[in-house]
């Protein structure tokens, strides 16, 4: 990981992957941040050591490798500044984004001819190095970019990589799937209160069940359905329970779920365009007309 890299936007998902290089031995003096906030920048350089700026051109020409991890709405206005960013003349930089529904295209016609794009969906558990990253080559991207980008995400979690159509499923997947489980864990230390265990018991039970769980899944190789088999005593407390579960639609709400996220994802760049066109985006405008 000898590459300097540039995080733009230091929220959370920014702070996610910035803390999780860090955690895998990234140096900081490889790591800059860029952060309109003051507030916020001054806590992330104090909080991981690490140079914040508000230059987005400053610290892509510092960079080999620029994250985007900014909002849609704000895509445009930071390719306009990167657009401008000078090469460092070595090797040419390499844009990773982890912004949700916006496609590569987007981004390689606001970039210089030719420029390297890769798309990446990664998720939150990357803060302790557990993240799940699917990772898309855009046009320009040769294969020994992506296994950059596929190296840097690797070293806070595991990647896939897959074809850039199915992005919008990933991201209904493993980017916005943490929250699904912390929601289920919500509900059931809300259900354990209300069956008499303090909050904190309950939130140990549920948590821990949780992480145990995953482990199991991922280290046991076995399937899901098994696994829940294996916890189902004939006529026991387990049967019981699911059987609530299934009555209530647990599977159509998962399905309606990762449908409307995957569908939110899709209209991401939509909504960037009406949003950029709004604040006077050039950029903005310009795609505004290619699509009427
Ligand atoms: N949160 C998650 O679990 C995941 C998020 N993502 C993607 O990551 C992106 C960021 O999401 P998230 O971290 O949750 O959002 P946040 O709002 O926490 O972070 C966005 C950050 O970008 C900063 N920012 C905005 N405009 C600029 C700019 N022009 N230059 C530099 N920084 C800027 C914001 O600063 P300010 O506060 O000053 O506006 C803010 O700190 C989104 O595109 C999302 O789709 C992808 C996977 C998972
Ligand atoms: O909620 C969102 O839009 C982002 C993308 C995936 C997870 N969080």
């Amino acid at each position: 990981m000898t590459e300097r890299v540039a995080i733009i936007g230091g929220g959370k998902i920014g702070e996610a992957l910035l803390a999780g290089l860090i955690k895998a031995g990234k140096p900081t003096r490889d790591l800059v941040v860029v952060e309109k906030l003051a507030a916020r920048s001054a806590e992330l350089a104090q909080d991981y050591g690490v140079r914040v700026t508000e230059d987005v051109r400053d610290a892509a020409e510092s960079a080999q490798v620029v994250f985007l991890a900014v909002k849609p709405d704000a895509v445009d206005s930071v390719l306009r500044e990167l657009a401008r960013a000078e090469d460092d003349g070595e090797a040419e930089r390499i844009t990773v984004s982890l912004v949700a529904g916006i496609p590569t295209a987007r981004y390689e016609s606001a970039l210089p001819a030719g420029a390297p794009v890769i798309r990446v969906m990664p998720n939150t558990p990357m803060l302790v190095n557990e993240g799940m990253s699917a990772v898309c080559a855009g046009r320009h991207a040769d294969p020994e970019q992506v296994a950059v980008a596929v190296r840097l995400m690797e070293a806070v979690g595991k990647v896939m990589v897959v074809p850039e159509k199915q992005m919008d499923a990933v991201t209904a997947i493993s980017g916005s799937g943490p929250a699904y489980f912390f929601l289920m864990v919500e509900a059931l230390v809300d259900a354990g209160v209300g069956l008499g265990l303090t909050r904190p018991q309950a939130l140990e039970l549920a948590g821990q069940t949780l992480k145990g769980a995953g482990e199991l899944l991922a280290e046991s190789g076995v399937s899901p359905v098994d696994l829940r088999a294996a916890v189902t005593s004939p006529g026991g407390t387990t049967a019981a329970a699911l059987r609530e579960f299934e009555r209530f639609g647990l599977r159509h709400a998962a399905s309606e779920a990762a449908r409307a996220a995957a569908e939110t994802s899709k209209m991401s760049a939509r909504r960037a365009d009406v949003e950029g066109s709004r604040a006077g985006g050039a950029v903005a405008a310009e795609f505004a007309d290619d699509e009427s």
